[in-house]
């Protein structure tokens, strides 16, 4: 197997060959400076770095060291920066994390420790570059993108009741893909060939919807200057979608019913029945039992349009599409060239995981439009989705382990080379006594 790619920016020469020596198991690129580090970003898209802060022209501070990392964030998102300083500059090392650094060691530098410390970069780099990929497969079925179990349910179900003629109601919240399914019922079924009618029963004020619903002949009401053929009509050989139908007055409710019972229906004002042939697919995300209770839906209209129900599951309850779906959309957006962004930050991922999706995939596709807005970079944030950072906690305690780390390695190396004289420590630690008995304390360090 090919060896990794290590980038180790460091201006020290004895320091370079040093770590080319330590690092043999890596294929090791070595640059001095900033121009030379973010060639070799270009180049050779090393999955980790090590960074020291102090490069010219700036050696003993950080500005140069904290500028080439905030181009290699920029440039390589994905890339593992772990950034060295003096352990007196605790303070660049953290400004260094919160750009996005992935970790910090202090110099002077133990091979063995820092190797730990890339080991595990290359590591979580390997996880989420794996993690990018997504699963392998996604059934998509008529533009309907899924991988969960609860979703196949459905499309089998939506494949066995295309071509029965029964009518079909999808009961399911807002956004969750029920004109979608009706469009895939369609589209699997014998009448394919006709017209798809969809008419959204809340979105029409209810003294126009019988008229869209059954048209009207001229001069039927006022205002009804021609004959105007209804969405019922339209479907004629193929299929009408009554969305939110728990939103039909109870005037329209009975007409609806005389249309279902006799399969005929007359335009307003007209007296010719009209003989129909189209199939009924409705869709509510309201409670219609609890509204039969209360009389608001006819029972004997329910049950002709409930001749199959099929029950669509919340987003949430699709494990894992969330995030499917994410890409889909990501990649739709790049397709259409209306962004560049090519996928998700780690804290995005996480973000889409944890996110509860009560809008459903509705809300998602519109995070998604947004955040390819949003985005500066390559990489899609959980800030740009508008979802806030679930991911804090996680860093906040990332940046304490790496602190104390620091701690531990600096006492360490004090106490060797001061052999164990805890006075001449504090001093060249620069920390009161007490202070350096707190931290040995704190880290069950022996004071000899
Ligand atoms: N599984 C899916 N795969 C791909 N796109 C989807 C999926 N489900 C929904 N969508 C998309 O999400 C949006 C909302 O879906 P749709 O309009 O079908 O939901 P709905 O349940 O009918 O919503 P409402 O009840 O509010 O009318 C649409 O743009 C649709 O294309």
């Amino acid at each position: 197997m090919a060896k990794q790619k290590l980038l180790i920016v460091e201006d020290d020469v004895g320091l370079q060959s040093q770590l080319e020596w330590a690092f043999e198991a890596y294929d090791v690129i070595v640059a001095g400076d900033r121009k030379a580090a973010l060639m070799a970003i270009r180049n050779h898209k090393p999955p980790v770095v090590t960074l020291d802060l102090g490069l010219p022209p700036d050696p003993d501070g950080a500005t140069e060291g904290l500028e080439t990392l905030r181009e290699i964030v920029a440039i390589s998102p994905e890339t593992k920066v772990i950034v060295a300083s003096g352990h007196e500059a605790r303070e660049s090392a953290q400004t260094a994390i919160a750009l996005g650094a992935h970790d910090f060691y202090a110099k002077p530098i133990n091979i063995a420790d820092l190797g730990l410390i890339v080991a595990r970069a290359f590591h979580i780099h390997a996880l989420e570059a794996e993690n990018q990929k997504g699963p392998a497969a996604a059934t998509s079925a008529n533009g309907i993108i899924t991988g969960s179990a609860a979703m196949m349910d459905v499309l089998r179900t939506i494949d066995k009741v295309a071509d029965a003629d029964a009518t079909v109601m999808l009961l399911g919240a807002s956004g969750t893909g029920k004109e979608l399914l009706a469009k895939a019922i369609h589209a699997k079924s014998s009448r394919a060939k006709g017209n798809f009618v969809a008419i959204n029963c809340a979105a029409i004020p209810d003294t126009l919807l019988e008229a869209e619903l059954f048209g009207h002949e001229r001069g039927a009401f006022t205002g009804a200057v021609k004959m105007t053929v209804g969405k019922i009509e339209m479907a004629q050989g193929g299929t009408l979608f009554l969305d939110e139908i728990g939103d039909v007055p109870a005037q329209t409710q009975v007409k609806l019913l005389r249309f279902l019972q006799e399969r005929v229906i007359e335009r307003i004002g007209g007296r010719k029945a009209i003989p129909i042939d189209a199939r009924v697919v409705t869709a509510t995300h309201q409670n219609l039992e609890r509204m039969m209770r209360e009389g608001e839906f006819r029972e004997d209209l329910y049950f002709r349009l409930a001749e199959l129900v099929v029950k669509v599951p919340t987003l949430a309850e699709r494990d894992g599409d969330a995030l499917l779906l994410a890409r889909h959309f990501l990649q739709h957006y790049r397709d259409a060239k209306r962004t560049k962004a090519k996928g998700f930050t780690p804290d995005a991922i996480a973000a889409i995981t944890a996110w509860p999706w009560t809008g459903n995939v509705r809300e998602l596709e519109n995070r998604v439009k947004r955040a390819t807005i949003m985005a500066d970079g390559p990489m899609i944030t959980a800030r740009d989705l508008d979802l806030g950072d679930p991911e804090l906690p996680a860093k906040r305690a990332e940046l304490r382990i790496a602190r104390e780390r620091a701690d531990r390695l600096a006492i360490a190396e004090a106490i060797a080379a001061n052999d164990g004289n805890l006075s001449a420590v504090a001093r060249d630690l620069d920390i009161s006594r007490p202070m350096l008995y707190d931290l040995m304390n704190s880290y069950g360090i022996p004071k000899g």
